[in-house]
């Protein structure tokens, strides 16, 4: 079953971006008072009254434009109200109706979806001034909100969800595998997305200045449910601020910190750099799997040697992150990118797999007599027991004789041997250790 859709579409500056954030409840997109900056259809999942459903910003709608990005602004408004179940179409109650509202209404008025009319800029509790005006549109009872201030909202959503048709699945769903696509700019994310969901949906544009933004994109492949969490964005070549860097660093961050997998994508002609290694840190101390993925791969000129030489190079780039496989890819050619999904799939089973009390407890019993356990002026430690205490990551409690025993080389043996016995490919692992005196 696939989950309700809701496209905002309108011309530009209406409030799209900020109705978008205030629905997924933080900053995803740039709002910018240019008009036309927000240029790519955004996908969030949006939470109202226990119901779950996609929400979509279309970017602007130009109806008579031959500029490109224009024009590929209307397409994707057409793919949106093609797929949305409900169309939110924002105009702006402060300045009032305009030829383009016209043009997209009458647009609008062919499809057979419901079209919710939302009168933004509404900022008091009076009425805008030119409500009437809009039902010249012929789309029914104008709903007046204030986005940025956060007025109206409750009821717009209440109105959104009377709408959703009979027989779609609004509830919140564990299973769902969260990916988040993270990397430098220019390394290949969007192409990956794309390539992973087999559908050009994210605007590739030869113009400079083009941005994009944060896209959550959810899909099932028949057996799994996924979001993807896109970080792609933020070209702009005329006017790199270093203000809009940063902030893609920190959306890297907030989308690892929402994922179970981090799909850590390096550009195979630059290696890895160092906001590579701060995204995987991250990832690592946040507890996520991670799948390195080296993208580019049809640009390296290679023999025998080469794939040797990268997995060497990463290893010792990332060496906190031993256990995260690696693929070599190109998503221009397609090498290899359907290794990427099932690579996903196994690697979020690992982060949640249990292993049985009984099972890690012949292991570790194992390792401690191949290979004894430190000791300190006499004093050795002692493990009596080990018991997996959580999944996502994994995390395994040991019963021991003294903390101040504990090394983190002897840590790190044991974790070598849970993995050999359990896997656990593509996690990180936790212990922590608890006193106990022996009793029996
Ligand atoms: N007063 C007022 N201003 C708003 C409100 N919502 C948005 N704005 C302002 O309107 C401008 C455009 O907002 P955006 O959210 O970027 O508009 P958009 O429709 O996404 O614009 P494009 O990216 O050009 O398509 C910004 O300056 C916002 O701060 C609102 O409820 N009240
Ligand atoms: N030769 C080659 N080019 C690629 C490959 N993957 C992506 N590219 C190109 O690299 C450029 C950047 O790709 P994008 O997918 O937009 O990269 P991104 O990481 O989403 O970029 P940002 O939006 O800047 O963060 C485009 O020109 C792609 O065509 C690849 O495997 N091989």
């Amino acid at each position: 079953m696939s989950r309700p859709i809701v496209a905002i579409v309108g011309r530009p500056n209406v409030g799209k971006s900020t109705l978008f954030n205030k629905l997924a409840g933080k900053r995803i997109a740039i709002v910018e008072d240019t008009p036309g900056v927000t240029r790519d259809r955004i996908y969030t999942e949006v939470e109202w009254l226990n119901k779950y459903f996609t929400l979509i910003d279309t970017g602007g709608i130009e109806p008579e434009s031959d500029d490109i990005i224009l024009s590929q602004m209307r397409t994707q408004a057409e793919l949106a109200m093609d797929m949305a179940h409900v169309i939110l179409f924002i105009v702006d109650g402060k300045h009032g109706l305009t030829n383009d509202d016209r043009e997209i209404a009458q647009m609008l008025r062919k499809t057979n979806k419901p079209v919710l009319l939302v009168l933004n800029k509404v900022d008091s509790k009076e009425q805008s001034e030119h409500y009437y005006d809009f039902y010249e549109l012929g789309l029914g009872d104008p709903i007046e909100i204030s986005a940025s201030i956060g007025l109206g909202i409750g009821d717009l959503l209440d109105e959104v969800i009377k709408n959703f048709p009979e027989g779609l699945d609004t509830e919140y769903d564990e299973d769902i595998i969260k990916v988040a696509i993270v990397g430098k700019p220019n390394a290949g994310k969007s192409s990956i997305l794309n390539n992973i969901l087999g559908e050009e949906r994210v605007i590739v544009s030869p113009i400079a200045g083009t941005t994009r933004d944060a896209i959550d994109t959810y899909f099932e492949d028949g057996e799994d449910k996924y979001l993807l969490i896109d970080t792609a964005g933020i070209r702009r070549k005329s006017k790199v601020s270093e203000n809009i860097e940063k902030y893609s660093v920190l959306r890297s961050i907030t989308a690892v910190e929402r994922a179970d997998v981090a799909l850590i994508v390096i550009d195979a002609t630059q290696g890895v750099t160092e906001q590579d290694t701060k995204v995987a840190g991250i990832a690592h101390d946040e507890g996520k799997s991670s799948i390195i993925v080296i993208n580019k791969w049809d640009l390296v000129e290679k023999d025998d040697k080469t794939m040797n030489m990268f997995v060497k190079q990463i290893r010792e780039k990332l060496p906190f992150m031993m256990y995260a496989p690696i693929l070599f890819v190109s998503a221009k050619t397609n090498q290899r990118m359907h290794k990427i999904l099932p690579k996903i799939k196994y690697v979020s089973n690992e982060h949640s797999k249990r292993v049985h009390t009984g099972a890690l407890n012949d292991v570790i019993g194992e390792a401690v007599l191949l290979n004894q356990p430190p000791s300190d002026k006499g004093k050795r430690l002692k493990i009596y027991y080990a018991t997996q205490t959580s999944i996502k990551p994994p995390n395994f409690t040991l019963f021991i004789n003294d903390k101040k025993l504990t090394h983190f080389s002897y840590q790190r043996y044991l974790e070598n041997k849970i993995r050999e016995n359990f896997g656990f490919e593509g996690t990180p692992i936790r212990f922590n250790y608890k006193e106990k005196e022996r009793k029996r």
